[in-house]
């Protein structure tokens, strides 16, 4: 890493990581050209990496992926969390290779350029990753210029300037801006993504009306025999809503900014809280009152992530930003009911302070890594929360039962 004052680009550079302090990382950029502000994290999973690109959680941050080859099985339309990606840019090892993937329909970098994202490739990201690990998260620029004519003075005043994603709400940013019912689970070999039978008929994605809300939406999603599960987007991955499916529910997606009253309009036997960037404090001004009246109705809540952060902000808790966070596929979370370590796939630079939690909320997982908290349940409602994503997508599927215990208490719920 250099430093400012003395930095020439180097010959052949085409792309540049600027930090706060001036110094900087150069490489060959590819994808978009243009520069982007953000926080620089790592991303430890050695697959998945356009599930990991098109995350919402990802807004306002550019990955650094720690595997070597990112790129080299091409994008699909299949692969994808949400219908565009969503980190502003990542930095790889490797340059980008030929896609060799049957499941291949476009390259890596022509895909990211298409998107307006940025791509930094000849990064040695062990070195990169190993001084997030000491330093923390930094602010950064990413830039991609084909002709190598950066202003890293300039730059790096715009990293020094970006406030950071403490205090940042990106919910509000990311969210669906209208209710949508979901159909289809979960993806398999051959057949793609499933319709569910019972899911149809799909009578409109857009349901709202200006007098009544979201109210229709309920005779219009489907068979009334499966739990019907009303799912606050933050920012969703989409594998959460097909996980639900696949447990049995019929799902309602509403926006982030959902009153109760919307809310409880449509009768869900059990309300989703998602995943979703920025800083949950910030996005818990709006999202917490709305919470608490569920909680107050005892309707049944699920949360994963962003929406574990919220209950725990909910029942009192208080939240904490995180030295480098949690990301990547291959993360050891402890239950503590039995014991059972999960494999789990996580992606957070915020936590729930498990010392904040209050009697009536107990800790339900922790991390192996570092042993912050991973999972709260209230003691007193039907209510339960987990840091990591049991959806997976990318990452190993350890945690499907959460999604069926959720879905099979409600089941217990509305029967006759
Ligand atoms: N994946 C998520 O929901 C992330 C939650 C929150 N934005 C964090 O960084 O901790």
């Amino acid at each position: 890493m250099a430093d400012a004052k003395t930095l020439i680009v180097p010959k052949g550079a085409t792309g540049v990581l600027v930090f706060a302090d001036g110094s900087a990382v150069f490489g060959r950029g590819f994808g978009a050209v243009g520069e982007a502000v953000g926080e620089l994290c790592f991303n430890t999973a050695i697959t998945g990496y356009q599930e990991i690109m098109t995350d919402p959680s990802y807004a306002g941050q550019v990955v650094t992926f720690t595997f070597p080859h990112i790129g080299n099985v091409g994008t699909n339309a299949d692969d994808v969390e949400a219908d565009t990606p969503f980190a502003l840019g990542c930095v790889v090892r490797q340059d980008v290779t030929e896609p060799s993937n049957f499941r291949n329909v476009q390259p890596f970098d022509e895909w990211m350029r298409d998107h307006g994202r940025i791509g930094l490739s000849g990064v040695d990201t062990r070195a990169l990753t190993r001084m997030i690990r000491e330093k923390g998260a930094p602010n950064i620029v990413i830039a991609h210029d084909p002709d190598g004519a950066f202003d890293i003075a300039a730059l790096a005043a715009k990293a020094a300037a970006w406030p950071g994603l403490e205090g940042m709400d990106l919910a509000i940013e990311v969210t669906g801006k209208d209710s949508r019912l979901w159909e289809g689970g979960p993806w398999t070999l051959g057949k793609g993504y499933s319709l569910n039978e019972t899911q149809i008929p799909f009578v409109s994605s857009e349901v709202e009306t200006p007098e009544t809300g979201f109210s229709t939406a309920l005779e219009a999603n489907g068979d009334s025999s499966r739990p019907h599960v009303v799912a606050i987007d933050y920012g969703a991955k989409n594998n959460i809503f097909r996980n639900l499916v696949k447990a049995g529910a019929r799902v309602t997606v509403l926006p982030a900014t959902a009153t109760f009253d919307q809310v409880s309009a449509l009768g869900p036997d059990g309300v989703f809280l998602s995943n979703g960037p920025g800083d949950p404090a910030a996005t818990g001004a709006y999202a917490v009152p709305v919470i608490r009246q569920v909680l107050d109705a005892d309707i049944p809540v699920f949360g994963i992530c962003l929406g574990h952060q919220l209950l725990g902000l909910a029942v009192g808790a208080k939240t904490i930003k995180m030295h480098q966070g949690h990301r990547g596929a291959n993360h050891p979370v402890k239950r503590l009911e039995d014991g059972l370590v999960e494999i789990t796939s996580m992606n957070h630079g915020f936590a729930v302070d498990a010392a904040t939690l209050p009697a009536n909320v107990r800790s339900t997982h922790i991390s192996l890594f570092d042993g912050s908290n991973c999972g709260i349940a209230l003691t007193d409602k039907n209510a339960f929360s987990v840091q990591y994503h049991p959806e997976a997508s990318p990452g190993p599927q350890d945690s499907f039962y959460l999604f069926q215990r959720f879905v099979d208490g409600l089941k217990k719920a509305v029967a006759p």
